[in-house]
Protein backbone atom coordinates (compact mmCIF):
# COMPACT_ATOMS: atom_id res chain seq x y z
CA UNK A 1 0.00 0.00 0.00
CA UNK A 2 1.37 3.41 -0.89
CA UNK A 3 2.12 5.44 1.96
CA UNK A 4 1.04 8.66 0.21
CA UNK A 5 -2.83 8.93 0.83
CA UNK A 6 -4.91 10.99 -1.47
CA UNK A 7 -5.20 15.23 -0.32
CA UNK A 8 -8.05 15.69 1.46
CA UNK A 9 -10.66 16.99 -1.10
CA UNK A 10 -13.66 18.47 1.04
CA UNK A 11 -16.42 18.50 -1.45
CA UNK A 12 -19.81 21.34 -0.46
CA UNK A 13 -22.51 19.53 0.73
CA UNK A 14 -24.66 19.36 -1.97
CA UNK A 15 -28.80 19.24 -2.54
CA UNK A 16 -28.96 15.76 -1.59
CA UNK A 17 -26.92 16.21 1.03
CA UNK A 18 -29.20 18.84 2.85
CA UNK A 19 -32.07 16.35 2.05
CA UNK A 20 -31.11 13.53 3.60
CA UNK A 21 -30.41 15.45 6.66
CA UNK A 22 -34.15 16.66 6.29
CA UNK A 23 -35.20 12.65 6.64
CA UNK A 24 -32.47 11.76 9.27
CA UNK A 25 -34.12 14.75 11.39
CA UNK A 26 -31.11 16.36 11.53
CA UNK A 27 -31.40 20.22 11.42
CA UNK A 28 -29.89 22.47 9.34
CA UNK A 29 -28.18 25.65 10.26
CA UNK A 30 -27.84 28.31 7.81
CA UNK A 31 -26.72 32.49 8.00
CA UNK A 32 -26.47 34.91 5.22
CA UNK A 33 -22.84 36.04 4.88
CA UNK A 34 -21.50 38.33 1.74
CA UNK A 35 -17.50 38.45 1.90
CA UNK A 36 -15.19 35.72 2.34
CA UNK A 37 -13.81 36.56 5.54
CA UNK A 38 -17.07 35.78 7.44
CA UNK A 39 -17.46 32.84 4.56
CA UNK A 40 -14.54 31.26 5.68
CA UNK A 41 -15.64 31.28 9.14
CA UNK A 42 -18.94 30.07 8.71
CA UNK A 43 -17.28 27.11 6.93
CA UNK A 44 -14.95 26.73 9.73
CA UNK A 45 -17.75 26.55 12.24
CA UNK A 46 -19.84 23.91 10.59
CA UNK A 47 -22.64 25.93 9.15
CA UNK A 48 -24.44 24.05 6.30
CA UNK A 49 -25.95 26.49 4.48
CA UNK A 50 -24.25 30.43 3.52
CA UNK A 51 -27.23 32.56 1.96
CA UNK A 52 -26.05 35.34 0.01
CA UNK A 53 -28.87 37.40 0.80
CA UNK A 54 -30.34 40.40 -0.85
CA UNK A 55 -30.09 41.58 2.68
CA UNK A 56 -27.02 42.63 1.85
CA UNK A 57 -28.57 45.82 0.58
CA UNK A 58 -29.78 46.74 3.65
CA UNK A 59 -26.44 45.52 6.24
CA UNK A 60 -23.86 46.05 3.56
CA UNK A 61 -25.36 48.91 1.18
CA UNK A 62 -26.93 50.83 4.13
CA UNK A 63 -30.04 50.97 1.51
CA UNK A 64 -33.80 51.02 2.95
CA UNK A 65 -34.68 47.94 1.83
CA UNK A 66 -33.54 45.02 -0.25
CA UNK A 67 -35.31 46.53 -3.34
CA UNK A 68 -32.04 48.92 -4.72
CA UNK A 69 -29.76 45.47 -5.19
CA UNK A 70 -28.74 44.48 -8.86
CA UNK A 71 -27.84 41.34 -10.11
CA UNK A 72 -24.38 42.65 -10.20
CA UNK A 73 -23.56 43.03 -6.59
CA UNK A 74 -25.19 39.44 -6.28
CA UNK A 75 -22.88 38.30 -8.40
CA UNK A 76 -19.63 39.80 -6.93
CA UNK A 77 -21.07 38.83 -3.41
CA UNK A 78 -21.34 35.49 -4.40
CA UNK A 79 -17.51 35.19 -5.88
CA UNK A 80 -16.35 36.35 -2.77
CA UNK A 81 -18.04 33.83 -0.68
CA UNK A 82 -17.84 30.88 -2.73
CA UNK A 83 -13.73 31.41 -3.41
CA UNK A 84 -12.95 30.32 0.27
CA UNK A 85 -15.94 28.17 1.59
CA UNK A 86 -14.87 24.31 1.19
CA UNK A 87 -17.80 22.78 2.95
CA UNK A 88 -21.17 24.92 3.31
CA UNK A 89 -23.66 24.65 0.23
CA UNK A 90 -24.02 27.97 -0.80
CA UNK A 91 -27.52 29.65 -1.88
CA UNK A 92 -27.94 33.49 -3.55
CA UNK A 93 -30.80 35.58 -3.68
CA UNK A 94 -31.96 36.50 -7.14
CA UNK A 95 -32.24 40.59 -6.43
CA UNK A 96 -35.78 42.15 -7.22
CA UNK A 97 -36.93 42.62 -10.73
CA UNK A 98 -34.23 39.94 -11.74
CA UNK A 99 -37.13 37.01 -12.33
CA UNK A 100 -39.77 38.96 -14.16
CA UNK A 101 -39.67 36.33 -16.83
CA UNK A 102 -38.53 32.41 -17.21
CA UNK A 103 -35.98 33.46 -19.42
CA UNK A 104 -34.51 36.62 -17.86
CA UNK A 105 -34.91 34.45 -14.67
CA UNK A 106 -32.44 31.64 -16.09
CA UNK A 107 -29.91 34.38 -17.61
CA UNK A 108 -29.31 35.78 -14.28
CA UNK A 109 -29.62 32.39 -12.34
CA UNK A 110 -26.88 31.32 -14.85
CA UNK A 111 -24.66 34.81 -13.70
CA UNK A 112 -24.84 33.81 -10.49
CA UNK A 113 -24.23 29.69 -10.75
CA UNK A 114 -21.54 30.58 -13.51
CA UNK A 115 -19.86 33.84 -12.12
CA UNK A 116 -20.64 33.81 -8.65
CA UNK A 117 -20.59 29.79 -8.39
CA UNK A 118 -23.71 29.86 -5.94
CA UNK A 119 -25.38 26.21 -5.95
CA UNK A 120 -28.88 26.99 -5.60
CA UNK A 121 -31.13 30.57 -6.53
CA UNK A 122 -33.57 31.89 -4.46
CA UNK A 123 -36.70 33.55 -5.55
CA UNK A 124 -39.26 35.58 -3.69
CA UNK A 125 -43.24 34.53 -3.81
CA UNK A 126 -44.84 31.30 -5.68
CA UNK A 127 -43.12 31.67 -8.81
CA UNK A 128 -44.53 28.48 -10.42
CA UNK A 129 -43.54 29.17 -14.31
CA UNK A 130 -40.35 30.81 -13.04
CA UNK A 131 -39.64 27.69 -10.87
CA UNK A 132 -40.24 25.23 -13.77
CA UNK A 133 -38.30 26.58 -16.43
CA UNK A 134 -35.47 27.34 -13.79
CA UNK A 135 -35.43 23.50 -12.95
CA UNK A 136 -35.67 22.67 -16.17
CA UNK A 137 -32.65 23.86 -17.11
CA UNK A 138 -31.07 22.67 -14.33
CA UNK A 139 -30.63 25.20 -11.77
CA UNK A 140 -31.63 24.61 -8.46
CA UNK A 141 -34.07 26.71 -6.86
CA UNK A 142 -35.03 27.38 -3.36
CA UNK A 143 -38.53 29.21 -3.08
CA UNK A 144 -39.37 32.47 -0.07
CA UNK A 145 -42.94 32.40 1.41
CA UNK A 146 -44.13 34.32 3.99
CA UNK A 147 -43.10 37.52 4.19
CA UNK A 148 -41.67 38.52 1.21
CA UNK A 149 -38.88 41.82 1.51
CA UNK A 150 -38.79 42.33 -2.40
CA UNK A 151 -42.75 43.76 -1.76
CA UNK A 152 -42.66 46.20 0.97
CA UNK A 153 -43.61 48.80 -1.24
CA UNK A 154 -46.70 47.02 -1.38
CA UNK A 155 -47.12 45.65 2.06
CA UNK A 156 -45.87 49.04 3.90
CA UNK A 157 -44.00 47.22 6.91
CA UNK A 158 -42.39 43.48 7.43
CA UNK A 159 -45.40 42.48 9.54
CA UNK A 160 -46.00 38.61 10.24
CA UNK A 161 -47.85 36.95 7.54
CA UNK A 162 -50.62 33.85 7.73
CA UNK A 163 -52.38 35.12 11.32
CA UNK A 164 -55.57 34.62 9.33
CA UNK A 165 -56.74 31.12 8.19
CA UNK A 166 -57.66 32.28 4.62
CA UNK A 167 -53.85 33.69 4.36
CA UNK A 168 -52.14 30.79 6.24
CA UNK A 169 -54.19 28.11 3.87
CA UNK A 170 -52.87 30.54 1.03
CA UNK A 171 -48.82 29.93 1.99
CA UNK A 172 -49.95 26.41 2.70
CA UNK A 173 -51.25 25.63 -1.08
CA UNK A 174 -48.15 27.53 -1.93
CA UNK A 175 -45.46 25.84 -0.05
CA UNK A 176 -47.13 22.48 -1.97
CA UNK A 177 -47.14 24.20 -5.12
CA UNK A 178 -43.91 25.34 -5.59
CA UNK A 179 -42.25 21.66 -4.39
CA UNK A 180 -44.64 19.98 -7.12
CA UNK A 181 -43.15 23.39 -9.51
CA UNK A 182 -39.42 21.53 -8.85
CA UNK A 183 -38.18 23.91 -5.91
CA UNK A 184 -35.81 21.79 -3.59
CA UNK A 185 -35.72 24.23 -0.42
CA UNK A 186 -37.94 26.88 0.93
CA UNK A 187 -37.50 29.39 2.88
CA UNK A 188 -40.72 30.48 5.54
CA UNK A 189 -39.94 34.08 6.86
CA UNK A 190 -42.15 35.72 9.61
CA UNK A 191 -45.04 33.00 9.49
CA UNK A 192 -46.55 31.66 12.83
CA UNK A 193 -44.96 28.73 14.36
CA UNK A 194 -47.96 25.84 13.84
CA UNK A 195 -48.23 27.13 10.40
CA UNK A 196 -44.82 26.20 9.60
CA UNK A 197 -44.49 23.22 10.92
CA UNK A 198 -47.43 22.33 9.09
CA UNK A 199 -46.03 22.70 6.29
CA UNK A 200 -42.48 21.25 7.24
CA UNK A 201 -44.26 18.17 8.33
CA UNK A 202 -46.17 18.23 4.50
CA UNK A 203 -42.98 18.87 2.03
CA UNK A 204 -40.42 16.33 1.08
CA UNK A 205 -38.19 19.29 0.45
CA UNK A 206 -36.04 21.08 3.68
CA UNK A 207 -37.73 24.08 5.22
CA UNK A 208 -35.87 26.56 6.55
CA UNK A 209 -37.40 29.79 8.95
CA UNK A 210 -36.79 32.86 9.80
CA UNK A 211 -39.06 33.96 12.42
CA UNK A 212 -41.48 30.30 11.81
CA UNK A 213 -40.65 28.51 14.81
CA UNK A 214 -38.64 25.62 15.57
CA UNK A 215 -40.19 22.69 14.16
CA UNK A 216 -38.60 23.81 10.68
CA UNK A 217 -35.95 21.52 9.40
CA UNK A 218 -33.45 24.59 9.52
CA UNK A 219 -33.04 28.04 10.93
CA UNK A 220 -31.86 31.31 9.11
CA UNK A 221 -30.55 34.65 10.27
CA UNK A 222 -28.64 37.25 8.76
CA UNK A 223 -25.08 37.10 10.39
CA UNK A 224 -25.09 41.22 11.38
CA UNK A 225 -28.26 40.62 13.58
CA UNK A 226 -26.58 37.56 15.49
CA UNK A 227 -23.90 39.59 15.77
CA UNK A 228 -25.62 42.19 17.09
CA UNK A 229 -24.47 44.31 14.69
CA UNK A 230 -27.67 46.04 13.65
CA UNK A 231 -29.09 49.21 15.31
CA UNK A 232 -32.63 49.91 15.68
CA UNK A 233 -36.01 48.02 15.99
CA UNK A 234 -35.66 44.43 16.14
CA UNK A 235 -37.58 41.40 15.03
CA UNK A 236 -38.82 39.01 17.91
CA UNK A 237 -36.41 36.18 15.92
CA UNK A 238 -33.48 38.55 16.61
CA UNK A 239 -31.22 37.16 18.87
CA UNK A 240 -27.80 38.52 20.10
CA UNK A 241 -25.62 35.45 20.00
CA UNK A 242 -23.06 38.36 21.19
CA UNK A 243 -24.21 38.23 24.73
CA UNK A 244 -22.88 34.95 25.46
CA UNK A 245 -19.87 34.79 23.49
CA UNK A 246 -15.99 35.87 23.60
CA UNK A 247 -15.82 36.45 20.06
CA UNK A 248 -17.30 36.82 16.79
CA UNK A 249 -16.58 32.88 15.60
CA UNK A 250 -17.77 31.65 18.92
CA UNK A 251 -20.88 33.40 18.38
CA UNK A 252 -21.51 31.66 15.32
CA UNK A 253 -20.67 28.49 16.61
CA UNK A 254 -23.37 28.99 19.42
CA UNK A 255 -25.82 29.87 17.07
CA UNK A 256 -24.56 26.69 15.10
CA UNK A 257 -24.96 24.65 18.09
CA UNK A 258 -28.57 26.33 19.34
CA UNK A 259 -29.99 25.24 15.99
CA UNK A 260 -28.57 21.75 15.94
CA UNK A 261 -30.15 21.06 19.65
CA UNK A 262 -33.32 23.29 19.13
CA UNK A 263 -32.49 25.64 21.33
CA UNK A 264 -32.99 28.19 18.67
CA UNK A 265 -35.58 29.93 18.40
CA UNK A 266 -37.26 29.57 21.82
CA UNK A 267 -41.08 30.39 22.35
CA UNK A 268 -40.27 34.11 22.43
CA UNK A 269 -38.49 34.21 19.31
CA UNK A 270 -42.06 32.66 17.33
CA UNK A 271 -45.26 34.12 16.08
N1 LIG B 1 -30.63 42.85 9.27
C1 LIG B 1 -31.66 42.28 8.66
N2 LIG B 1 -32.26 41.21 9.24
C2 LIG B 1 -33.31 40.59 8.66
O1 LIG B 1 -33.81 39.60 9.23
C3 LIG B 1 -33.78 41.09 7.40
C4 LIG B 1 -33.12 42.20 6.84
N3 LIG B 1 -32.08 42.78 7.49
N4 LIG B 1 -33.52 42.71 5.65
C5 LIG B 1 -34.50 42.01 4.85
C6 LIG B 1 -35.50 41.35 5.69
C7 LIG B 1 -36.43 42.26 6.44
N5 LIG B 1 -36.76 41.44 7.59
C8 LIG B 1 -37.59 41.82 8.65
C9 LIG B 1 -37.55 43.11 9.13
C10 LIG B 1 -38.38 43.50 10.18
C11 LIG B 1 -39.24 42.59 10.76
C12 LIG B 1 -40.13 43.03 11.89
O2 LIG B 1 -39.96 44.10 12.41
N6 LIG B 1 -41.09 42.22 12.30
C13 LIG B 1 -42.02 42.55 13.36
C14 LIG B 1 -43.37 42.01 13.00
C15 LIG B 1 -44.44 42.58 13.84
C16 LIG B 1 -45.79 41.95 13.60
O3 LIG B 1 -46.13 41.62 12.47
O4 LIG B 1 -46.49 41.74 14.56
C17 LIG B 1 -41.58 41.92 14.67
O5 LIG B 1 -41.81 42.53 15.71
O6 LIG B 1 -41.02 40.82 14.64
C18 LIG B 1 -39.27 41.28 10.26
C19 LIG B 1 -38.43 40.91 9.22
C20 LIG B 1 -36.04 40.22 7.56
N7 LIG B 1 -34.89 40.53 6.75
C1 LIG C 1 -33.39 36.77 5.54
C2 LIG C 1 -33.08 35.83 4.42
C3 LIG C 1 -34.02 34.70 4.33
C4 LIG C 1 -32.94 36.55 3.11
O1 LIG C 1 -33.67 36.39 2.17
C5 LIG C 1 -31.85 37.54 2.99
O2 LIG C 1 -30.93 37.55 3.82
O3 LIG C 1 -31.87 38.30 2.01
MG1 LIG D 1 -33.50 37.89 0.70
Amino acid sequence: MSVYSAPAVVKPLSVTDLAAMKRGGEKISCLTAYDASFSALLDRVGIDVILVGDSLGMVIQGQQSTVPVIMDDMVYHSRCVTRVRTRAFVVTDLPFGSYATPEMALLNAARLLQAGGAQMVKLEGARLDVIRFLVDQGVPVCAHLGLLPQSINQLGAYRVQGKEPLVAEQILEHADKVEQAGASMLVLECVPASLAANISAKLSIPVIGIGAGVDCDGQVLVLYDILNLEAGKKPRFYKNFMAEANGVEEAVRLYHQAVKSCQYPAPEHCY
